[in-house]
């Protein structure tokens, strides 16, 4: 059997740099769920086809980390059918020995539920949206608007909203270190892992 870690939160919390860690740590694949909709907003056309028929330069695209790609993610993630399209790729890369983390939105509850560690994190809006604009060059201010927009789209949603599995762990990374915050994360897995 396969080790699970489900890592869910808000748009620029650290989860991808927390997911990297801890796969880099414990030798596991890692995927960052959030391209799979980055991917599909960004090829323009029908969104339900195009999560049908991704590609592997669908996803290794160099202009998915923009602020634009994220904002046309949320919103075909919004998508019933868009989403029920990319499930089956998403648990079939969980599966894979001798472990997995996944992070996105519904990692925890909908992709992997039984996933055998689910970690949940969050940063203010404000320490996010800092972080966020200084990866990208941009304004803090507007960088705010637009990840509560996201927010507020992705946990609004109908289909597979944002929100933490009820056996999450949270993590708060406003006032963490990325060292810190990776040194929880890794300590939740060992103690899961036995
Ligand atoms: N604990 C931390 N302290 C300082 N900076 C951090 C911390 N964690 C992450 N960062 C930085 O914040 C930014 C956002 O982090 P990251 O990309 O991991 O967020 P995310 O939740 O995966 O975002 P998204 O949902 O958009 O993929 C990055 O520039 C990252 O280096
Ligand atoms: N499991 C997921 C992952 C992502 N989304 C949507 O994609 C947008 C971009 O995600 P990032 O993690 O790269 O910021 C995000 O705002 C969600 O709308 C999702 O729905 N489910």
């Amino acid at each position: 059997m396969s080790f699970i870690v489900a890592i869910d939160g808000p748009a620029a919390s650290g989860k991808g740099t927390i997911a990297r860690a801890l796969a880099d740590h414990f030798g596991f694949h890692h995927l960052d769920t959030g391209l799979l909709y980055r991917a599909t907003g960004a090829r323009g056309g029908d969104p339900v086809e195009a999560a049908r028929s991704l590609t592997a330069a669908d996803l290794a695209r160099d202009d998915l980390r923009s602020a634009e790609a994220g904002q046309a993610a949320s919103r075909v993630a919004a998508i019933p059918e868009v989403r029920a399209a990319l499930v089956d790729f998403q648990r079939r890369f969980a599966a894979q020995k001798p472990g997995a983390v996944l992070d996105g939105r519904d990692i925890g509850t909908v992709i992997c539920p039984e996933a055998q560690v689910k970690l949940y994190v969050v940063a203010s809006d404000e320490v996010r949206a800092a972080r966020r604009a200084a990866e990208l060059g941009a304004d803090p201010g507007a960088m705010l608007v637009q990840l509560q927009e996201r927010d507020g789209r992705d946990s609004e949603r109908a289909a597979a909203p944002l929100r933490p599995a009820q056996d999450a762990m949270v993590i708060d990374t406003s006032d963490l270190a990325i060292d810190e915050a990776v040194a929880l994360a890794i300590a939740a897995v060992d103690r899961l892992r036995g």
